[in-house]
């Protein structure tokens, strides 16, 4: 069974689609990484699955449960950290996630130990009696982050969590991704930083302008970027590199007597090995330059 179930999401502003026709589904047990530039229309998606908006048309199933028919059991599983959240700045980060908690069903003894486990997680346990204003942008987002987590999420959707840390802070959240995913847990996060995607995420969605683009796991997205946009291969033989004449390759740059980055529309080591120990060159090295994400993602956005 899949964690999340997308299907047909669309949600216009007056004339602006603000998400068009989203279909994604997310396995269990994985972390997913929903990346777009700004107005892409990450926040959108994520509010409809808490069902906090209504789409124009399109369902969503988290955990089996239709968001907008069964919205109880839908909260009850899930964890979500909010863009730009707000906390209760006059109160201390104990009494912030006893707030929380008392949305549960939870024993005393259970909500007490179940926030202390919290506080020492995100590192503000020396400082739970303190007024959460004193705290520095970074508590603030992992206070909240222990918020998300105040249920035992199965399925915790985090919207941006790092935009503002600083790496310090932006290490602890990626760290308490990460064990969520160790216990088993499904993590949907947005962002538009590349590198915490490629970091963080089994799976990978890109959207643009409310359209998904691509879809799937890092090596799948890149392997049909390369079908699309070319192949870049690497060479270097022990002879000086004679002339090559095949067919897929597009063009060849050289880089002094006997390396050089050949782009093709296939991938042709196979073919170039042939040809290259036909003539008699060893070769030292051949390998495929993969995209990086940063490659796929610009290409994404400003090609297509
Ligand atoms: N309440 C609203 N009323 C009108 N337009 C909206 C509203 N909310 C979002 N939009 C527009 O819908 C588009 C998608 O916005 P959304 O916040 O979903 O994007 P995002 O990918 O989360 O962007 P960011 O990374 O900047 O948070 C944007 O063009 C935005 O201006």
């Amino acid at each position: 069974m899949y964690a999340i179930e997308i299907e047909n999401l669309t949600k216009s502003y007056g004339n602006l689609k603000a998400v068009d026709d989203l279909t994604l589904n997310v396995e269990k047990g994985i972390v997913f990484g929903f990346l777009g530039p700004n107005g892409a229309g990450k926040t959108t998606t994520i509010l409809s699955m808490l069902g906090l908006i209504i789409p124009d048309s399109g369902s969503i199933r988290i955990l089996g449960h239709d968001v907008f028919r069964e919205p109880i059991q839908v909260k009850e599983k899930i964890g979500f950290l909010p863009e730009n959240a707000t906390i209760y700045e006059e109160l201390t980060a104990w009494k912030n996630l006893d707030f929380f908690a008392n949305f549960y069903r939870f024993s005393r003894q259970e909500k007490e130990k179940r926030i202390e486990e919290l506080l020492k997680l995100v590192g503000l346990w020396d400082v739970k009696y303190r007024k959460v204003k004193t705290f520095s942008k970074g508590m603030k987002q992992r206070l909240l982050l222990a918020q998300a987590l105040i249920n035992d999420p199965e399925v915790l959707i985090l919207d941006e969590p790092t935009s503002g840390l600083d790496p310090e802070g932006a290490y602890l959240v990626k760290s308490i991704v990460k064990e969520e995913r160790e216990k088993g847990k499904t993590v949907f996060f947005s962002s538009h930083v590349l590198s915490e995607v490629e970091e963080l995420s089994d799976k990978v969605g890109i959207i643009v302008k409310g359209r998904l683009r691509a879809l799937g796991t890092l090596e799948e997205i890149k392997k049909e970027f390369m079908e699309l946009e070319g192949y870049e291969i690497k060479v270097e033989t022990k002879q000086p590199l004679p002339e090559i004449d095949l067919p897929e390759i597009i063009s060849i740059k050289r880089i002094g007597d006997s390396r050089a980055i050949i782009f093709a529309k296939e991938d042709i080591r196979e073919e170039l090995s042939e040809y290259l120990s036909r003539k008699g060159i060893t070769i030292l090295s051949l390998e495929i330059e993969e995209p990086s994400l940063e490659d796929v993602f610009l290409k994404t956005i400003y090609k297509r």
